[in-house]
């Protein structure tokens, strides 16, 4: 389990991530939203230990996460960042090795081979990197983390995502949660962060909303993807309906003009 007890992270005395406990159990598929700013990506950011924790406690697997040294820290998560940046001209696959470096090995054709089918990146494995749409470019970084995480072992790994999809289309994004959530099925408990509500409402087992740096409700789809709480923390009016045959909620963001109240609560 990846555990955080009461994380803080403060810039300039302002706490960015504040005190916010959470749970990722492998197997179970987390969506964390919340508007501009509310603290997502720092949030991912404290939890892969790419930030330096203010106060609180992190776990991996009941080991504290300043115990890890960086390349077994590498074996148990590994994490997507929202942009990444490549200055050399690398190939497709090459760019999907160096998910292999992380790991310290300098080969692994098959696992390289598969993550690429399975994000279906092997058709353009020879173009440049550079050269490729930003949606393609998603499901190569997508590859490249997959590698580090894809081969079977004893204990749980995690994978966290900081707006995978936000480059895709309607298909690919489909395609890229579907992959997550099969990735459940290897006891890898995945965490996203993802703006569109109706993706998360779709894929996700626990719901994390965020707001201002809080979490403001934590559960199940239905328990947080509640109209009220949705339309307080987003203040716009967004309406929640039950989906087709057993799907999750449908969540309609409306127009402005549709604003009938105030989001704020007495
Ligand atoms: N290193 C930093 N220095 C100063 N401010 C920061 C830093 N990192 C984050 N912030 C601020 O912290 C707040 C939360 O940022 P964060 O990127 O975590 O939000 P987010 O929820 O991921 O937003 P978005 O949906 O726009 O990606 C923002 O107000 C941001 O400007």
């Amino acid at each position: 389990m990846l555990e955080a007890n009461n994380i803080q992270y403060l810039v300039q005395g302002r706490a960015i991530v504040n005190k916010v406990s959470l749970q990722l159990n492998p197997g179970q598929l987390t969506a964390v939203i919340g508007p501009n700013g509310a603290g997502k990506s720092s949030l991912l950011k404290l939890l892969a230990g790419d930030y330096k924790l203010h106060s609180g406690v992190i776990k991996y697997n009941d080991r504290v996460i300043q115990n890890y040294r960086p390349k077994d820290l590498a074996q148990v998560r590994a994490v997507m960042p929202q942009h990444s940046q490549l200055t050399f001209p690398f190939k497709v696959k090459e760019v999907v090795e160096l998910g292999l470096l992380s790991l310290g090995l300098k080969q692994g054709e098959q696992l390289v081979r598969e993550v690429m089918m399975e994000t279906q990146t092997w058709g353009f494995k020879d173009r440049l990197y550079g050269a490729l749409s930003g949606g393609e470019k998603q499901r190569v970084q997508l590859a490249r983390v997959l590698v580090q995480i894809w081969a079977e072992s004893d204990q749980p790994k995690y994978l966290l995502l900081d707006e995978p999809t936000s480059s895709m289309d309607i298909a690919h994004q489909h395609q890229v949660l579907h992959i997550a959530s099969k990735l459940k099925n290897k006891g890898i408990a995945v965490l996203a962060v993802l703006h569109d509500l109706n993706m998360a409402a779709a894929y996700a087992d626990q719901v994390i909303l965020l707001k201002e740096g809080k979490v403001y409700q934590q559960g199940s789809v239905a328990e947080v993807m509640a109209s009220k709480h949705l339309e307080y923390v987003f203040e716009h009016p967004i309406m929640v309906r039950d989906g087709f045959e057993g799907m999750p909620h449908l969540i309609q963001p409306l127009p402005v003009h549709h604003q009938t109240h105030s989001f704020k609560i007495a």
